[in-house]
């Protein structure tokens, strides 16, 4: 088992503000976990330390096994697979699909004139066909749903093999199928044991995918609970973190969690 990400006693400081504090914790290669906490909590600002997109203040974050500030960041990147709403918005509307993921291959996110060697273009549709996205491949992305253009972003990360992927809110803004729809198959990419380790930041518990083995727990940059998420995402857990009692009940893989009615 390979650890592909480390913080130790990480803590992160803008403006005399402990954005982080002290947080610790690992992540192995087989793992899949949730980091679920209220706005302002602190978990983008853990994959921004899990992306090597910034450096902690103090403490040290390891990423696949090479400590932040000793190691190019720029080469690190290339292993580490991202998907935000910021990412989709770097991509040109005008972009076909295909090119989209093909692109990943170099790093860049319109197509030029490169050239691109048959071995990228094959897995570039092998991606696109585990996606469900074959059939609009030639479609401009600018012109694809919400949902759609979520898929092409994970398929866009996964082009490379990345030793880990990270997810920040992939279903937000999402109706109802297309939501369930992107669920069934992150599960069906968390179950596989060629996938990376998976990280994926979320508001609630509704959007966990069946196969997500593990959980952090954030609030006001700390970290409250984290482990296995059988164990881990209990109401009383949960109450800790979102500051209000909830019934959570958790059936065919999925979790779903009501605030319990206020005594009157
Ligand atoms: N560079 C920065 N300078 C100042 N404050 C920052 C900076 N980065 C983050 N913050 C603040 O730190 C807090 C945590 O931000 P972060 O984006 O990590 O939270 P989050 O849990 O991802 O929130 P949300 O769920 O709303 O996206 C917020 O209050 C944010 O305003």
């Amino acid at each position: 088992m390979t650890t592909v990400l480390s913080l130790t006693d990480a803590s992160y400081v803008r403006n005399q503000r402990p954005i982080l504090d002290s947080v610790s914790w690992q992540v192995d290669d087989s793992e899949r976990w949730v980091v679920l906490g209220p706005n302002g909590a602190g978990k983008s600002t853990i994959l921004k330390l899990a992306t090597a997109t910034d450096f902690p203040t103090s403490g040290s974050v390891d990423v696949l096994e090479e400590r932040l500030g000793k190691v190019d960041v720029f080469e690190l990147r290339t292993r580490i697979g991202f998907v935000s709403s910021a990412t989709a918005r770097r991509i040109p509307p005008h972009e076909k699909v295909r090119d989209v993921v093909l692109t990943a291959a170099y790093a860049v996110e319109g197509r030029w004139n490169e050239q691109y060697d048959a071995i990228d273009v094959r897995q570039a549709d092998r991606v696109l066909a585990e996606w469900d996205l074959l059939e609009l491949a030639e479609q401009n992305f600018g012109t694809l749903s919400d949902g759609e253009q979520k898929r092409v972003m994970i398929a866009r990360s996964v082009m490379t093999d990345p030793e880990v992927l990270l997810l920040d809110e992939p279903s937000a803004n999402l109706d109802l199928g297309a939501r369930e729809r992107l669920l069934q198959m992150l599960s069906g990419f968390a179950s596989s044991p060629f996938s990376p380790a998976m990280v994926m930041v979320t508001h609630h518990v509704e959007e966990i995918p069946p196969g997500f083995t593990h959980v952090l727990l954030v609030r006001d940059g700390k970290l409250l609970a984290a482990g296995p998420i059988e164990q881990t995402l209990t109401s009383a857990n949960l109450e800790a973190t979102f500051g209000l009692p909830f019934d959570l009940t958790h059936a065919n893989g999925r979790y779903a969690a009501v605030a319990k009615p206020s005594d009157t």
